[in-house]
């Protein structure tokens, strides 16, 4: 559903990304990994359509979507969370999640001043969505807190369900599991595994916590100073000579 060909990001003298390719298949978990500065966020930069990429191509379910701006690349289907939270702090939990589907439905302003019965149902379905993934992620009875209020834990899950809501066919997870103890790390793990096998959704992580990362993942690219290292299954991958060395600094 997601091919990434050849990408390449320059930063004025700095190459970034050089040469990753990544091949995304419907309702796989595919994470990247790599040391501190390899490219990872730099590369969900460009898929998201917060960078235009120097080089490459990045094709969404047969379509090129390299350069394009972040807003038609998630109403495609393509959604993500950042590696440090982005929630409205100081809007309740289930607000959040309102404004998330109307910044993705492109809301006209005058059927919702004029309050139209085709506005009252989206409205309806809105909302119900948001109760839906609230009790899915065990958070039903904080609705009307402040999401500034929430735990680490739960702004993390929320900030998933806020992708969720929008019924996105591919959800990009930039570190999640960062900041979160290990029985937070648990619940994670298996909210990731449930997107993928009962939603259908595809997941692209990238992860530093490899338990969570060989744990979950169906395949994975190691990306090291730019450069695509190895690609493979989890025990390809913690196999493979290069991918040692990398992580062991001798590379
Ligand atoms: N907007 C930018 N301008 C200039 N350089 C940048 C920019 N964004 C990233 N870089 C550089 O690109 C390289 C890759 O950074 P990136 O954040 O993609 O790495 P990463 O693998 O996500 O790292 P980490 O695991 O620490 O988050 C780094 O050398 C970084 O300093």
């Amino acid at each position: 559903m997601l091919k990434i060909q050849n990408l390449a990001m320059r930063f004025g003298g700095l190459l970034a990304v050089d040469g990753v390719s990544l091949d995304v298949q419907e309702q796989e978990i595919h994470s990247i990994i790599g040391p501190n500065g390899a490219g990872k966020t730099t590369v969900f930069n460009c898929m998201s359509g917060f960078y235009k990429p120097s080089g490459g191509k990045i094709i969404f379910q047969g379509k090129e979507i390299q350069g394009k701006p972040d807003y038609k690349i998630s109403r495609m289907g393509m959604v993500r969370t950042f590696q440090h939270v982005r929630l409205f702090t100081q809007m309740s939990v289930v607000e959040n999640l309102l404004v998330a589907q109307h910044r993705h439905l492109n809301t006209n302003l005058l059927a919702g001043l004029v309050k139209t019965p085709d506005y009252r149902e989206r409205e309806r379905k809105s909302l119900d969505r948001a109760a839906y993934w609230l009790e899915r992620i065990g958070m039903l009875d904080q609705a009307n807190v402040d999401a500034g209020n929430l735990s680490y834990g739960q702004q993390r899950r929320l900030e998933i369900a806020r992708c969720m809501v929008t019924q996105p066919q591919l959800l990009m997870l930039d570190e999640p599991a960062a900041g979160l103890n290990p029985a937070e790390t648990q619940e994670l793990n298996q909210l990731i595994v449930s997107l993928k096998e009962d939603y259908g959704v595809s997941v692209v992580l990238i992860e530093h916590d490899m338990n969570l990362v060989m744990d979950i993942s169906d395949r994975i690219t190691v990306i090291n100073q730019g450069r695509p290292l190895a690609s493979g299954t989890p025990q390809e991958v913690r196999a493979n000579e290069d991918v040692i060395k990398a992580y062991l600094g001798e590379a």
